[in-house]
């Protein structure tokens, strides 16, 4: 496929935004240990990005810098199945209807990534106002998985 795409070219900035790791930090005059997993830095004015899923919206944030969650925000939608569950529950019939809209991997292999494994972005999202304001919305249109 790389070749078939315009070479890659870094116009303005890169969104940077790794989501498993320990880093010292310095909060309310402590030096901690902040684990994130599952999570991302929102410092004030930092962007993120928190994906959605293979068949829903993924947003570009600004971090307002929240003292209550270590200046911190969601990684992502997140698991409502554990990937052996979505391989149990969800059919490829399923899989199919709800990535219908995006160009992507259509078997068994990808079930437990599906949509459904996923919560809602939306009600993620709507839990985290208060940590980050949207920057960007990005429609899932094409999904590469290795
Ligand atoms: N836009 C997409 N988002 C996805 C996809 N698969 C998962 N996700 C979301 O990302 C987070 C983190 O995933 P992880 O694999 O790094 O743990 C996850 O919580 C989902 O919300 C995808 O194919 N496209
Ligand atoms: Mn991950």
């Amino acid at each position: 496929m790389r070749h078939r795409l315009p070479k890659f070219q870094l116009a303005a900035m890169a969104v940077n935004c790794h989501h498993n790791y320990v880093q010292k930090e310095t909060h309310n005059g402590q030096e901690l240990l902040v684990t994130r997993k599952g999570a991302v830095s929102a410092r004030e004015g930092e962007l993120g990005i928190i994906p959605g899923s293979m068949g829903t919206r993924s947003y570009i944030v600004r971090g307002k810098g929240n003292a209550e969650s270590f200046h911190s925000c969601s990684h992502g939608a997140g698991r409502v199945m554990s990937r052996g569950s979505a391989r149990q529950q969800i059919t490829l019939a399923q899989h199919r209807e709800a990535t219908a809209h995006v160009e992507c991997r259509k078997d068994s292999g990808v079930l437990d990534e599906s949509p459904a494994a996923y919560k809602s972005i939306d009600d993620v999202m709507a839990a985290q106002l208060d940590l980050v304001d949207v920057v960007h919305t990005l429609h899932q249109v094409l999904c590469v998985k290795g």
